[in-house]
């Protein structure tokens, strides 16, 4: 495996440097990542769109193949800067652009994009944002139908509305009298949620009910860019999914405090049809059993009272004494002129600070040792320093 070159272009009409290539509007990168293959990550523009483009070139065959694109992808900038970092992924830095969204891993032979590959039998890509910190990890609330999850989420969303976001779900169920599509679902046909599914929109999916219900990874992805942790509320199965996933999330159960006052629970709440009712209830023996599968959830919760639930949940959350999460702040700013070199496990970056582009610091280092998740979410635990060795941190304290 060739040590990558990290090519920085801002003159699309200047000469290539090494292995560069050039488009006729736009401008590419091009990371070796094996002896056999190049990447070009290129931004391609027009009158009408921009977007970051992935082509790879095959030595053995010279052929190029255009693979498929999983994950959100980051908005192109005026310039990037790329540098392998083993053989699983690219780090990404994208010019002009602030510390919540200038890194961005572009994913080629990791675990999860091994298995895309294997599922879709095409050369497969995955974007992954990097997260600088140990950002707050997503909740995922589980439980049999009626036992109070909406309830309880809606509680803490009410009580602490800058604190935390709502994955909305796709469903191919109908919606209710009060639901909202894009508020309490997106409701959407089987045949697009299918054809969503098989493009890797979905972090999960089950068949719940007898419908499908899934986490898109937008959706998740919406939560974490408006700065906020993101709740899930899923079904056993989706659970079980996510655990398996690269997201590090926070696994809580909610149990009824008898199968009786659930089926009180479920009946009025006046949504379901006796069939549907009677198909939840059976659903729901399955799920409580399940619910106690070991490693599956971190706590579980008994929905007897819902104000002592909720305490509960608040205190399991650490939000008891009233704790506040940190906003989201943007730490620095990489400016379109940079170079990246590595050392080791540590990116330097060298900015060259325009008059017109906001204050930057002018060198600093990412240390990318301790990395955590990945695609089809996001990469966490990249840390910044300073040139003086100041650790720069979203974490609130
Ligand atoms: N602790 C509680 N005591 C009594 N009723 C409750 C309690 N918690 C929730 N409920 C009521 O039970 C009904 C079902 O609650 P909710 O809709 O929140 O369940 P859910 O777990 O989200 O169900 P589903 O999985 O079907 O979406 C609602 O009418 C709600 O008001
Ligand atoms: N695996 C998933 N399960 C989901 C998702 N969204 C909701 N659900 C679960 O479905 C049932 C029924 O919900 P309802 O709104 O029809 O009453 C409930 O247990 C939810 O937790 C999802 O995205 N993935």
């Amino acid at each position: 495996m060739g040590e990558a070159p990290a090519f920085f272009v801002d003159d699309i009409n200047g000469n290539a440097p090494n292995g560069l290539h050039l488009k006729s509007k736009g401008y590419e990168t091009a990371i070796n990542v094996s002896c056999n293959k190049t990447y070009f990550i290129g931004s391609n523009e027009n009158e009408l769109t921009s977007t970051i483009e992935i082509r790879i070139f095959d030595k053995s065959t010279n052929e190029w193949v255009i693979p498929s694109v999983l994950g959100i992808k980051p908005k192109p900038s005026n310039g990037h800067s790329a540098i392998l970092l083993d053989e699983d992924r690219i780090l990404i830095i994208n010019g002009n652009s602030t510390s919540n969204n200038c890194f961005w891993f572009l994913e080629v032979n990791t675990p999860f994009v091994k298995e895309q590959k294997s599922r879709l039998g095409t050369e497969v890509v995955a974007w992954s944002k990097g997260v600088i910190g140990e950002a707050e990890n997503p909740i995922v609330i589980s439980g049999p139908s009626g036992v109070g999850k909406g309830t309880l989420i809606s509680k803490l969303m009410e009580e602490f509305p800058s604190m935390f976001g709502f994955s909305v779900s796709h469903t191919t169920r109908a919606p209710r009298k009060n639901e909202q599509n894009g508020v309490h679902y997106h409701f959407t046909d089987h045949s697009i949620m299918e054809k969503d599914i098989e493009d890797g929109k979905f972090l999960e999916f089950a068949a719940v009910h007898g419908n499908l219900y899934g986490s898109s990874v937008e959706a998740v992805e919406v939560v974490a860019d408006r700065g906020k942790r993101c709740i899930l509320d899923i079904d056993v199965q989706g659970a079980r999914s996510v655990r398996a996933s690269s997201l590090e999330a926070i696994f809580i159960f909610i149990c009824p405090p008898s199968f009786e006052e659930l089926e009180k629970r479920l009946r009025s709440r006046g949504t379901e049809t006796e069939e549907q009712i009677q198909k939840r209830l059976r659903n729901a023996k399955a799920e409580l059993e399940q619910g106690k599968s070991p490693g599956l959830f971190d706590h579980i919760l008994v929905n007897n009272d819902l104000e002592t639930c909720y305490e509960n949940l608040k205190k399991l959350l650490g939000l008891s004494n009233g704790v506040k999460i940190s906003q989201k702040s943007e730490l620095f700013h990489v400016p379109t002129e940079h170079t990246i070199s590595r050392i080791d496990q540590k990116i330097l970056i060298n900015g060259c600070a325009s008059e017109k582009e906001k204050p930057v610091i002018n060198m600093f280092t990412l240390d990318f040792s301790s990395i955590k998740g990945g695609a089809p979410g996001r990469t966490r635990g990249l840390n910044i320093y300073t040139k003086n060795g100041m650790i720069l941190s979203e974490n609130p304290s």
